[in-house]
């Protein structure tokens, strides 16, 4: 694009606004299998092979295949033997460059950066999280300037009518504002995220792939070897945990994440054999407190806690409502107050 003398380039502009077209091809090139089947073969396959295995178009596949060699994802391999890094030349020893385009016949083959992070086998596999950007996260960003507007998720919008557990949820003793507000509610916000069994295990998938490569970082910042039992709360399929046994041979690991999540964890994320690495399931809290009436006005012992939370700490004792309110406030939409005989109430509170 030519520009009017004085003016800067508009070409960060182009890069930036056809950014999504970049993001397209690596997701696409996955989604489809490129870089499996590439890797599966007994060496370098030309387009029509590609598609073939594929089930995809030539014209598709080899307009594909070519974008993947300039983004690196992809080298190529003129007949004759000569490979074309990226950004290099493809040209047979002396040959003119309209004679090495003629006799070219492009076989393709992954990159070094292919075959680290985008093969599904590859230990230090990106996959999922890739099919998770591509599935979920790309469709909530078409909507960013919406979310910015309302300051809120984007999940109906991207997804269309809400799934009936959804449906359930906002529907909730309290919830309907947010019905109103057309989104998802923050507190409800993992419902929306395992909208169903398929969507919890790519979301678990994707984290698991992000620890694979970058949980040894993490866990080696800080020497924690002197904590012989960790626990990693909303800690998913156990990927950090995994890591940490690994790191610390005498350490164990408590994962404690909601019940639906400590299931797919041990059902398709763990061996049963790895015995230093358990589970807690939750998504409730039970609250001990003394109860104020439901006025504020007494009972006495409650009014005389409250002033010694004053005068000790920050704290105060509250009514049953103010309760209820801090917890929705945390997320819990089910809460139950009972008073006891005694000086003490209970609140079960459940997300
Ligand atoms: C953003 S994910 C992070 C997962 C993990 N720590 C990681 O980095 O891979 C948040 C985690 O918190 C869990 N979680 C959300 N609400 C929870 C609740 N009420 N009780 C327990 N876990 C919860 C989710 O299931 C999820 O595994």
């Amino acid at each position: 694009m030519s520009c009017p003398e004085g003016h800067p380039s508009p070409g960060l502009l182009d890069q930036y606004s056809q950014g999504f077209m970049v993001s397209q091809v690596l997701f696409a090139a996955c989604e489809l299998g490129v870089f499996d089947v590439l890797a599966e073969a007994p060496g370098p396959l030309g387009s029509e092979a590609v598609a073939a295995h594929l089930g995809t178009s030539s014209r598709g596949t080899e307009l594909l295949l070519d974008t993947c060699v300039s983004l690196n994802l992809l080298q190529v391999e003129m007949r004759g033997g000569k490979v074309r890094e990226p950004s290099g030349d493809v040209l047979e020893a002396g040959e003119a460059p309209a004679t090495a385009a003629a006799l070219a016949r492009p076989l393709y083959d992954n990159t070094q950066l292919s075959s680290t992070y985008l093969l599904r086998s590859s230990p230090s596999s990106q996959y999922h999280m890739m099919l998770y950007l591509a599935r979920t996260t790309y469709l909530c960003w078409a909507h960013l300037a919406q979310a910015v507007r309302e300051g809120k998720n984007q999940y109906l919008k991207a997804f269309g009518v809400p799934s009936e557990e959804l449906f359930t949820a906002i529907y909730r003793e309290g919830k309907n504002q947010y019905l109103k507000a057309f989104g998802v509610p923050s507190e409800e916000l993992f419902t929306a995220i395992y909208r169903s069994e398929g969507e919890r295990l790519l979301f678990m998938r994707a984290l698991q792939d992000v620890w694979s490569v970058q949980g040894s970082g993490v866990l080696a910042a800080f020497d924690l070897s002197p904590f012989p039992l960790v626990c990693d709360l909303g800690g998913c399929s156990g990927a950090l945990a995994k890591e940490c046994v690994s790191l610390y041979p005498g350490c164990r690991v408590t994962v404690f994440d909601i019940p639906s999540v400590v299931r797919a964890a041990k059902d398709h994320f763990l061996s049963p054999e790895e015995g230093r690495i358990g589970f807690h399931e939750g998504g409730g809290v039970l609250v001990v407190e003394s109860l104020l009436d439901t006025d504020g006005r007494g009972p006495l012992t409650t009014q005389l806690y409250s002033l010694n939370m004053l005068v000790q700490t920050e704290g105060r004792e509250r009514t049953p409502a103010q309760y209820r309110a801090l917890l929705a406030a945390a997320g819990f939409g089910d809460v139950q107050c009972k008073r006891t005989p005694g000086t003490y109430g209970a609140i079960l509170a459940r997300k």
